[in-house]
């Protein structure tokens, strides 16, 4: 299967080598086109635009940081609308709102091709190693013939019917997850602060109820100061600001994940935004206390 790959971050990366991997024959595009070298050393051919991608390639898949990136690859000159048609596919697994992809949606059908949109659950690691949760919807029968590519790139698909409810599924899984962290951190700053150890605070959480794959893998690393980037603070922030509004939208209110985003939004003007999500801790500490 020849599939297209447009946006080679972090998860575009990694999820694009898996393809290769397992021997899918895959086109890359990124804006900054030298990231592109290192997929070319492991097989890929390069694209010059997101239209030269569609035109090659019968599948493509995006993998872009917001919605106005993934807008852009769509909607500007040498984007992808210019040679979608009937017979190609356009898979769109960036996290976005359920708005932009169905803007998107609408543009690629109105020009006869196929939209699903496919964000994911599971970051750097999951994505290395072909273990993400995938949320699909929209054409069903795409769905199903892509499935090969998902079978490589995660470790579970979900259809979840028309576009848009793959979005919201996303963006209502990373609300949890940002208020979560913010509650972490908070607890190994007041752990910290009154004088606990953190590391025996890590080992007690890990033994109880709330134990979770999220605590053990960031936990050790935010306790030595160390943010080194697997999900970047400022698309978390994107997605809390995402969630928040989905919410406004639907009359829910959200106190906790309202504050977890006040949070994000300060780490991020605090320069923090390209450093892990978990770096939100920083905005926690309590400044030393003079005697
Ligand atoms: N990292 C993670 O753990 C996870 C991330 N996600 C989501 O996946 C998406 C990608 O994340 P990630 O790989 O971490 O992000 P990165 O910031 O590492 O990569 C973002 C990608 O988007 C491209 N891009 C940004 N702006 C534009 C633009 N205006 N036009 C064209 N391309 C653009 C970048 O190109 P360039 O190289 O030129 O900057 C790059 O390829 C995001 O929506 C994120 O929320 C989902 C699950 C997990
Ligand atoms: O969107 C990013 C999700 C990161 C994760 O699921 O660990």
């Amino acid at each position: 299967m020849e599939v297209g790959f447009l946006g080679l971050g972090i998860m575009g990366k990694a999820m694009a080598l898996n393809l290769l991997r397992h021997g899918f024959k895959v086109t890359v595009w990124n804006r900054t086109l030298s990231k592109c070298d290192e997929l070319v050393e492991h097989g890929a051919s390069i694209g010059e635009t997101p239209a030269a991608v569609v035109k090659k390639c019968k599948y493509t898949i995006g993998m872009l940081s917001d919605p106005s990136a993934a807008l852009s690859v769509v909607f500007d000159k040498d984007g992808l609308l210019e040679q979608i048609c009937s017979g190609k596919g356009y898979i769109d697994m960036s996290t976005v709102d359920a708005n932009t992809s169905s803007k998107i949606s609408e543009a690629v059908t109105k020009k006869g091709g196929d939209f699903l949109e496919a964000p994911v659950s599971g970051s750097k690691k999951p994505a290395e190693d072909g273990q993400l949760v995938i949320l699909a919807a929209g054409e069903s029968a795409l769905y199903e013939e892509v499935l090969p590519a998902f079978n490589v790139m995660g470790k579970k698909s979900f259809f979840l019917g028309q576009v848009g409810n793959g979005a919201k599924m996303k963006l209502v899984v990373n609300m949890i997850m940002g208020s979560m962290m913010n509650a972490f951190s908070e607890g190994l700053v007041l752990a910290d602060s009154s004088g606990l150890n953190q590391q025996t605070l890590l080992d007690v959480l890990e033994l109880g109820a709330i134990a979770n794959p999220m605590f053990k893998m960031k936990g050790p690393a935010m306790i030595q100061n160390n943010y080194s980037p697997a999900f970047p603070l400022k698309h978390q922030q994107k997605d809390m600001r995402l969630a928040l509004a989905l919410g406004d939208e639907n009359g829910v209110s959200m106190p906790v994940a309202a504050a977890a985003n006040e949070a994000f939004k300060k780490a991020r003007s605090q320069g923090l935004g390209d450093h892990d999500f978990s770096a939100v801790y920083e905005t926690g500490k309590v400044p030393e206390r003079s005697v």
